[in-house]
Parts: structure tokens; sequence; C-alpha cells
């Protein structure tokens, strides 16, 4: 750890995830102070889902540490990793379509962090957590959507019932993997100012992977920039964007 790192955040040391002879990710260093918002781009391919899906825990590291804090969570599982206080949506969507909104900010946000309690005891419906996941629902706008089916609701709206999921786990640190795809165009800036707010009240440490790189210049504090495999840079959006490597790195895509 670096002299100018706080003591808690989130850190990876030489993080690195190979399939055969592929650099799927490949010793990635990275330093997220707590409370920040960092957000996580790169052309397709570059790894950007691998290094979320190592830091939830869903894959498991070739080599390389990642420290929560101070603690050591390279090889815990993913739930246990969840009930230190690490929370995250998924590119593709999770939610159970067949259960309500509410239900869903229910079951995801305490199957996560209640060790041992079973889907009877999580289907009560008069537990505290129910008035909890109302407000989350209310606070992301869907209060008046808590009965409908998840099945039922837009894209633009699934995604905030993933947001209330997140707020709900009242995590320390979330991770949103592509939080806007799917959603339609004129959703896109209500969503970004959503999560502007979300990540403004919780004062938790955020990191978001996501193509539509203006959201991601509007939201970041920084921007982690990965090209195959690698961490390409961190820095500022403006610093980032003007970046030669960067550039490069983007030829044939829009940056
Ligand atoms: N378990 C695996 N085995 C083999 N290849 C993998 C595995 N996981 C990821 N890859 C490959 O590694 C590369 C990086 O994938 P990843 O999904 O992390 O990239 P990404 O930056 O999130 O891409 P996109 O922006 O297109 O979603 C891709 O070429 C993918 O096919």
């Amino acid at each position: 750890m670096t002299s100018q790192s706080p003591p808690t955040g989130l850190r990876t040391e030489g993080l690195t995830f190979r399939v055969g002879g592929a650099k799927i990710v490949e010793d990635v260093s990275l330093a997220v102070p707590a409370g920040e918002f960092l957000g996580i781009i790169g052309p397709n391919g570059a790894g950007k889902t691998t290094l979320l899906n190592l830091l939830s825990g869903t894959v498991r590291s070739t080599s390389g540490r990642i420290l929560l804090g101070d603690t050591d969570i390279t090889r815990l599982a993913p739930h246990r990793r969840a009930r230190l206080g690490l929370s995250r949506t998924f590119q593709t969507s999770y939610l159970l379509l067949g259960l309500s909104a509410l239900e869903n900010v229910r079951l995801m946000a305490q199957s996560r962090n209640v060790k041992g309690v079973g889907l009877l005891r999580l289907l009560t419906p008069k537990d505290a957590t129910t008035a909890e996941a109302r407000e989350a629902l209310d606070r992301v706008g869907l209060g008046a959507a808590a009965g409908r089916p998840a099945g039922s609701l837009s894209h633009g709206d699934r995604r905030k019932l993933e947001l209330a999921i997140v707020v709900a786990a009242r995590a320390p640190y979330v991770l949103l993997d592509e939080p806007m795809a799917g959603v339609n165009s004129e959703d896109v800036e209500g969503l970004t100012e959503l999560i502007r707010e979300l990540h403004r009240e919780s004062g938790a440490t955020f990191l978001m992977v996501e193509h539509h790189l203006e959201v991601v210049l509007g939201l970041a504090e920084r921007v982690a920039v990965m090209h195959k495999g690698e961490l390409l840079a961190v820095d500022a959006p403006d610093t980032v964007t003007s970046d030669e490597r960067v550039q490069t790195a983007y030829v044939g895509e829009l940056l």
C-alpha cells in the first residue's frame, strides 16, 4: 500500500486470471480508496467483467490478491465476500422474473447478507426487512411497482430494481456491471442521476463497468482503462480520454 492510500478501500495486487495460455486479466494492481467512484472502461473483450467476477468471487484468480480494507478476500466464496459488504449487479439481469419487485429485493438482499436463513423464512411477509425493501424500492422510484412481477417491468425499471437490491444490502462496496445495458436512451440520464445520488448518500465505494462512456465520464472520480486484460491507465476522466495509449487501444471503437 502506498503512503497516500487510506487504511480502508478495495485493493488488488497483481490480480491475474489465465485460461490455458490466454491472459484474461493480467497483473492488475488497483487501489480504490473508500468512498471513491471508479469507472472501468475498455474495448470489447478487455477483461472488465472478468475483473468484477474476480472481485465478487464468481471467478477464482490464477494468482494475485484482493483486499477489502485490511481483509484478504482472495480465496473467499462469493457469499462470504457479500457478508463482508461487497454487493454487485450483473451485466445480464439475475432478477427472479416471476416474483414481485418487493420479493426480489427481500430475497436477494437477505440471501447475500444472512447466512443459513432458509427460503421459507425469507418468504415470511412480516419480517423487518420487508419495510427496508419497501424503502429501497421507494428510493429508486419503484414504490408503486412493489407488487408487480419483475418480469413485467421495463428494462430501465429492472435496472432500478437491481439498484434497489444494492440499496437494501447497505453494502460499503458496490460493483455495477453495465447498469445501462438494455436501457432506452431516454432513461439513461435519469438512471445516471440515480446512481450518482446513491453513491453520494451511501458513501460506499463504487466500481462501475459501463460501455456508455459519457455516463462513466460523468459519474466517475477516476477511470480505469483495461486493454487485453491489462490495466492501461487509472486517472481522472479528462486525463484518461486524452491519453494516447487509451486512444490507440480504442482504435475502431468510439471513445
Ligand atoms: N473462463 C473463460 N474462459 C475462456 N475465455 C474467457 C473466460 N472468461 C472470459 N474469457 C474471454 O476473455 C475476454 C475478456 O472477457 P470479459 O467478458 O471480461 O471482457 P469485457 O471487457 O467485459 O468485454 P465486453 O465489454 O465485451 O463485455 C473475452 O475474450 C472472453 O471471451
